[in-house]
């Protein structure tokens, strides 16, 4: 096993830079560089020096022993000035050290994996953690990081086991009087397991969405106001507005973070009758982009006017360009009237439904999941059918638990791993 060194923190400069090294060569490195090897888990300062001796830094050493690294192997950490040169320094005085090589994108935590640190659930919830850019998709990202859907499916699969082990006792002593009927047993194991898997798969389109981000659509009639309301909320001329009904013919985005919530805003082509047809495609992108978001904003020109567009629940309807306040459900993107209301109202909304989120964040979880729920309905049936298919049930259950492994990565792995270890950068 090679012994692995990188830069963990961004490039350029930073108060504070840090360098991992793990692997059977890491505590060797260290005394190389640091001249001896610091009690692990305790931070020393000490001054590095290159093989020729010269001086390259002061720095914060921190030696992690085998079993007890965030890789699980012997590991290091300096804790470096942040600046280019230093990096560059102490990066070449590794590479010059026999046996070390630079770490691959993500190879720190894949090597976390190998060694059983993590689950394959924790490194995905790892690599959101490190994309996370709001406090909802924080909040969620740490609770998969920290081991919440390896705990879950450690739950079911145990509960599966033992429906299959019972069932199992039978088939051995299938020519001898069974002492007791086992299957209202298996049946209350197999239904109370499948009501938790479909909780989580319902939770899942949810935890999908603070991942990605929902997406909140400004529609009406044209003219309403709805592009000045978007460069209001955005803080910026993210579209063009006009005195000329019909200015928005596309649909424009801006992501934004409200109050801790991913959404992405959509503008749209104000909703009309047209013989235009550039106008016509994008009042028809409009319409089918508003009704697949997670929540409309539908402004009106005027009070009781015809919003061209059935409002869904929990969402708005606003009267636009109310500069002063006049009406009570109404709001100006010129002078910020009722904007806090209605940003309320929506992050209000969303975070509701946001509660009902999972710990499956991923598609992948959530065919996993499926998987098991096929398996786990036909081993019912089985049971149900009578004990002389019990070989079949017991098989069923077994397929189930083989798609809970697969969720936390005990098999079938290395299909799955390049596409999740995309996301990882060197260091991480
Ligand atoms: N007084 C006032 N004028 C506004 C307000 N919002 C927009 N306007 C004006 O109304 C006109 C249309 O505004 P837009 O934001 O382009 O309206 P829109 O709904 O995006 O229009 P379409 O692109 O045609 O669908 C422009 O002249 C804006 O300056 C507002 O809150 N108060």
């Amino acid at each position: 096993m090679d012994t692995i060194y990188a830069l963990a923190t961004a490039r350029g400069k930073a108060g504070v830079a840090v360098v991992r090294i793990s692997g059977p060569l890491a505590f060797l490195a260290v005394e190389k560089l640091a001249g001896d090897v610091p009690s692990p888990r305790r931070t020393a300062l000490r001054v590095l020096k290159n093989s020729e001796g010269i001086v390259l830094d002061e720095a914060l050493v921190i030696c992690f022993e085998k079993g007890a690294s965030f890789t699980g192997e012997e590991s290091a950490e300096l804790q470096l000035h942040g600046s280019v040169a230093i990096i560059n320094a102490v990066l070449q005085s590794l590479s010059e050290i026999e046996g070390l090589r630079l770490a691959e994108a993500g190879e720190f935590t894949r090597r976390a994996l190998e060694n059983e640190r993590l689950d394959l659930a924790q490194v995905e919830g790892l690599a959101d953690l490190i994309e996370a850019e709001t406090e909802a998709q924080r909040r969620q990202a740490l609770k998969v990081f920290s081991g919440a859907l390896g705990d879950k499916a450690e739950r079911w699969r145990s509960s599966l086991l033992r429906a299959a082990a019972l069932i199992e006792a039978t088939i051995d002593f299938a020519d001898e009087e069974v002492p007791t009927d086992v299957s209202p047993e298996v049946l209350d194991l197999i239904s109370r397991t499948m009501t938790e898997l479909e909780a989580e798969i319902a939770g899942s389109k949810m935890a999908e969405r603070i991942r990605d981000g929902f997406e909140v659509a400004i529609v009406g009639p044209p003219n309403a106001g709805k592009s000045t309301l978007l460069n209001a909320l955005a803080g910026r001329e993210a579209a063009i507005t006009s005195e000329f009904a019909g200015t928005t013919r596309d649909i424009i985005e801006v992501r934004m973070d409200l109050k801790g919530l991913p959404v992405t805003l959509l503008d749209t082509a104000g909703l009309r009758e047209t013989s235009d047809v550039v106008e016509a495609i994008g009042i028809d992108r409009a319409r089918n982009r508003a009704a697949q978001a997670d929540l409309r904003v539908i402004l009106l020109p005027s009070e009781g006017a015809d919003p061209e567009m059935p409002p869904q629940e929990g969402d708005l309807v606003l009267v636009g360009k109310d500069d002063q306040g006049a009406l009570s459900n109404s709001v100006s993107g010129k002078t910020g009237h009722g904007i806090d209301a209605m940003v309320s109202h929506i992050a209000l909304t969303l975070s509701e439904r946001a509660s009902d989120a999972s710990t499956a964040i991923r598609e992948r979880h959530r065919i996993a999941i499926q998987d098991a729920l096929v398996s786990m309905e036909s081993a019912r049936n089985e049971v149900l059918i009578g004990a002389d298919r019990a070989e079949l049930a017991a098989e069923e259950l077994r397929r189930a638990v083989y798609a809970l492994n697969c969720l936390v990565g005990r098999i079938d792995v290395e299909n799955i791993l390049g596409e999740i270890f995309s996301s990882f950068c060197i260091g991480k």
